[in-house]
């Protein structure tokens, strides 16, 4: 799609508008011609013809609004969040029309107008979607974990955690793990319990090293290493090795991560731990500078979301490790007096991944030596397992809905309405969006400016999370409870993304997170109902792990993917490869958020001539989010930074999915307005990178995402895991500089 068709393309001016004449009468091909006339004659520059924007006699209702009289009728005056309700769908007093705010000149076009026609029809199926078995569930067939010759102690203690009987991938990996000394290569769902089956037979052996008296305490050594590619994934695997241990007070964990302490985190090895969870950056740290930690008592290796790892570009800090692991000979039959004879008599590495892809399979060179592959055995049947085609829980419903560019924002904004809508349920929800500062601009859009005190059970981290957690407008109608918003992406503090996930986690009310990919794996917040993928993944593989932050263990969930009209249509077909999602207009998840229980109701005067009225509140609601931006500088900035972001992200996507995403197709104008700019792309500065983007498609330029694809977008673990990133961004940064444009923050 070429520039010249792009909607709101002129410039910013830097004048004050002057008071125009105004032209009626005739077709508007006459009233533009006198227009440009007159400005001739005034000696007033050339204004560049918005080509896009509606002819009047095709947007009868449509006001032209000049100088600074700009602001739409209805909302004069009228800015603070919850004018909109109020409009009654008034949304088409402005739209269309210019409009002066901060003395600029901007054409602000309708929602329903112009935008890209579908390609797939969307029959909504009539029939409810009926959830097929559970398939990351504990299997019936099991009586208990005592039956997979666990320590009785072990099984007590998953009782007191509600965990009664096996998920298929435990009944597979722990029996392998309690009695051998071979690596494994383990693939299993999301939310089928991979974590207990790798450190329940972990802890069943050193447990069972404590006999005769003899007693295993801190200063035994490491005896696990647990290797996860976020911080977060780290912390929440110490926590579930914590509960686990809690009974057994003289072993130790601890957990070592990017963004954290070095210094404690030295002092602790220094008093002796027996597991060791880390991000792979700071464990190759402590390896090299941390003498206290010796290897020599490792017996087991866990490299968790291995291609996370990889993507991550992780690959140097992992070899390092791997190689120091193999350079320490696993001799002692004894330790301090204690008998190892119970432990694996050679180190043992798994390996967790949920695909086989090349970069895995690098991994699994590297560090497996004749590894057993391990599978539930349902996934070992699918026909098409062996390539690699990745599954998400049968019982986890996907849909997807086509939805315009400039329609996105009142869509999300409507769905989440609609969800909420629905009392007496706790609800969390998660919303993946492409870059960090698309979720900074989302969640400052969506947070309740008159309500920044938070619910007294999250007032714990208040101070941590004061910039994170707050409560939401808009999501909640008159007969909604009051939803608690979150944000969380890789550029924020350690301790404030770990205060941000405990209180989503701990979060009693009905709750949102938004979030990048960094919340993607492994997460595990049980109550999690809905997963909105605003932005689709940027690889299929992404996108089963960010939908399988719902439908964990068995339970329910349900997963939206947002997709524009066009070659993004494309992607559905891969979808259907792994689990045939189910379509839904996004006119009918406007009509349930916007029209529920006629709360608004809409004037008559104001119901457009189709009679879909809540058209008009999509307009009123649209309009209201805009002029709002528009009148907060910092609100102007996080849209024009999470717009730019979001561009520069949406070229990251692997090359193999890029055709179902490609950039030059992405309309410029229509995504501004999904982050309520009024301005034109070329003056935000988008133009520039998706110039760029075009050169990487001629072959000219390289996409910058060599490091991983993650990598490029920094949702990774920070210093010093990040210098793989960094180095991207660097020459990603300096590509854009020299084509002019601003510094950028991705991820
Ligand atoms: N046998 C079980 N019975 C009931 N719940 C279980 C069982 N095993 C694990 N769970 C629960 O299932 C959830 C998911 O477990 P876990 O995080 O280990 O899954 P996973 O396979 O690692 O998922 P992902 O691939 O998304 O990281 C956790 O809340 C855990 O407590």
């Amino acid at each position: 799609m070429a520039d010249d068709g792009m909607l709101l393309n002129f410039q910013l001016g830097t004048e004050p508008l002057k008071r125009q004449v105004k032209f009626t009468g005739g077709s508007w091909r006459d009233r533009r011609r006198a227009a440009k006339s007159a400005r001739k004659a005034s000696g007033a520059p050339a204004q560049p013809v918005n080509d896009d924007a509606e002819p009047a006699e095709r947007a009868p209702k449509r006001q032209r609004v000049d100088g600074e009289d700009a602001t739409p009728r209805s909302f004069k005056g009228r800015t603070s969040f919850e004018g909109w309700e109020s409009a009654k769908g008034s949304g088409h007093g402005g739209h269309g029309g210019h409009d002066s705010g901060r003395g600029s000149r901007q054409v602000v076009s309708r929602l329903f107008s112009s935008n890209p026609a579908q390609k797939t029809a969307v029959e909504e199926d009539a029939k409810e979607w009926k959830a097929p078995q559970p398939t990351n569930a504990p299997l019936s067939d099991v009586a208990n974990f005592g039956t997979l010759s666990l320590a009785s102690r072990l099984v007590d203690e998953l009782t007191k955690m509600n965990l009664e009987r096996p998920t298929a991938i435990q009944k597979k990996v722990i029996p392998h793990l309690l009695s051998g000394s071979g690596d494994a290569f383990v693939q299993a769902e999301t939310g089928s319990g991979k974590t207990f089956s790798y450190l329940l037979p972990m802890l069943h052996r050193v447990l069972q090293l404590s006999r005769d008296g003899k007693q295993i305490h801190r200063d035994s050594g490491v005896f696990g290493i647990i290797v996860s590619p976020t911080r977060e994934l780290a912390k929440q695997t110490h926590t579930v090795l914590e509960q686990l241990i809690r009974p057994f007070p003289w072993l130790v964990s601890t957990a070592i991560s990017g963004g954290e302490s070095k210094k404690a985190e030295k002092s602790r090895i220094r008093k002796g731990v027996n597991f060791l969870v880390a991000t792979p950056g700071r464990l190759a740290d402590h390896i090299d500078n941390t003498k206290a930690l010796t290897l020599s008592t490792v017996r087991w290796l866990i490299l968790d979301e291995g291609d996370r790892l990889m993507d991550l570009g992780f690959e140097e800090d992992l070899k390092k490790t791997i190689d120091a692991l193999k350079r320490v000979e696993v001799a002692q039959k004894t330790l301090n007096g204690t008998p190892l004879d119970l432990l694996p008599d050679r180190r043992v590495t798994v390996l967790c991944s949920a695909t086989m892809k090349m970069n895995v399979q690098k991994l699994g060179e590297m560090s497996l030596a004749d590894a057993t592959f391990l599978a539930a055995e349902k996934d070992l049947d699918e026909p098409n397992h062996d390539q690699g085609v990745l599954k998400a829980p049968a019982q986890l419903h996907q849909l997807y809905t086509i939805v315009p560019a400039k329609l996105r924002l009142v869509t999300l904004i409507s769905y989440l309405r609609s969800v909420f809508s629905r009392r007496g349920r706790t609800m969390k929800v998660i919303i993946f969006v492409s870059c960090a500062d698309s979720v900074d601009f989302h969640y400052e859009l969506l947070k309740d400016p008159r309500k920044p005190e938070l619910p007294e059970s999250l007032s714990k981290d208040a101070e941590l999370i004061s910039k994170t957690v707050s409560k939401a407008a808009y999501l909640t109608s008159p007969a909604s409870p009051e939803v608690v918003l979150h944000r969380m992406h890789g550029s924020l503090a350690q301790a404030v993304r770990t205060a941000t996930i405990k209180s989503f986690s701990a979060c009693k009310q009905p709750s949102v997170l938004v979030t990048t990919d960094v919340s993607s794996r492994g997460l595990d917040i049980p109550s999690v109902e809905l997963v909105i993928e605003y932005d689709p993944a940027f690889s299929f593989s992404d996108h089963i792990h960010r939908v399988g932050r719902t439908a964990r263990a068995g339970r329910a969930g349900d997963a939206v993917l947002f997709l524009l009209p066009g070659s993004e249509e494309g992607y559905i077909e891969l979808l259907k490869e792994s689990t045939p999602p189910t379509p839904q207009s996004y006119e009918s998840i406007l009509e349930r958020g916007l029209m529920t229980k006629l709360e608004f109701p809409v004037e008559t005067s104001a119901t457009p001539a189709n009679g879909k009225s809540y058209h008009g509140k999509a307009e009123a609601m649209q309009l209201h989010l805009e002029q709002r931006i528009l009148n907060d500088t910092r609100q102007l900035e996080l849209a024009r930074n999470g717009f730019k972001s979001h561009i520069r992200a949406y070229a990251t996507h692997i090359k193999d999915e890029r055709q179902h995403f490609d950039i030059t197709e992405l309309h410029l104008g229509h995504t501004a307005k999904s982050f309520g700019l009024r301005e034109p792309p070329g003056g935000i500065g988008a133009g520039i990178e998706r110039k760029a983007k075009s050169k990487n498609r001629t072959g000219r330029d390289k996409p910058a995402a060599a490091k991983g694809d993650g990598a490029a977008r920094g949702d990774v673990d920070g210093v010093p895991d990040q210098k793989s990133t960094h180095d991207l961004f660097k020459r990603k940064s300096m590509m854009l500089m020299s084509a002019g444009a601003d510094e950028f923050n991705i991820g």
